[in-house]
């Protein structure tokens, strides 16, 4: 099966978990968008009763257009399940997230969450994190110095570029995005206390100990594990 499929297959398979009458965090992200595309056809046969709180600019358009109701999460109480994709998950189901630039928004929306669900591929499963680029999203004020002390630490620093190439990117908040070329993660726990410290840092894409559960596309079928948490 190709990748695309794999995505496909979990994106319908997670909004088996969605019942009437949840409010549900709807992350970003091609995989998120085979999920969003499936929540909206269940909304539109079933007539269920969903409130989406978005992640993204992307996702909200793409939700409001299939009819989902979008609240921010400010304006709901809880947030019963979120199902969002990830660029990496480790053994100890610990990850990455961001390839897309959302994770700002995404991990206060997970934050916000009863429970945590991610939706991958089978080759977002790894050993240890860091071979997909760790992204780190800074204030534009400042992001030069703070690239400069990513440099010193040996953390290997790029700018994120838009599409076309032609400028930085500017995520949902207006911010740029640093990925760091780490390649092996031994220790998330210390590299993420590290880089939330670094003044100008607004989050990074490390979401440790969020997930409850993880949904992944196999060629043979989705497999379902749970985080025990
Ligand atoms: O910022 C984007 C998100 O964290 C995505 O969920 C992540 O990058 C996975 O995206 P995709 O499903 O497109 O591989």
């Amino acid at each position: 099966m190709k990748q695309d499929e794999l995505k496909k297959l979990v994106g319908e398979k997670s909004v088996e978990w969605i019942k009437d009458g949840m409010t549900v965090g709807l992350g970003t992200g091609s995989t998120v968008k085979f999920m969003v595309d499936a929540l909206g056809r269940r909304v539109k046969t079933e007539g269920l009763n969903i409130t989406g709180v978005t992640t993204s600019k992307a996702t909200a358009k793409q939700a409001e257009d299939l009819g989902i109701t979008i609240k921010s999460v400010d304006a709901v109480d809880h947030i019963d399940l979120t199902i969002d994709g990830a660029d990496e998950i480790s053994d100890d189901f610990q990850g990455i997230k961001g390839g897309g630039a959302a994770l700002l928004f995404e991990k206060i929306v997970a934050t916000n969450s009863d429970k945590v669900m991610w939706i991958v591929d089978e080759s977002k499963m790894v050993k240890n994190l860091g071979a997909f680029p760790l992204p780190v999203e800074v204030i534009p004020y400042g992001s030069q110095k703070v690239f400069e002390r990513f440099e010193k630490k040996g953390y290997q620093p790029t700018f994120r570029k838009s599409a076309d190439g032609n400028s930085l990117l500017l995520t949902d908040s207006e911010n740029y995005i640093i990925d760091l070329h780490l390649h092996d993660i031994l220790d998330p726990e210390t590299l993420a206390a590290d880089l939330i410290k670094e003044v100008g840092v607004v989050e990074h894409g490390l979401f440790l100990n969020m997930v409850n559960t993880v949904i992944v596309g196999r060629s043979d079928g989705p497999e379902v594990l749970d985080a025990h948490r």
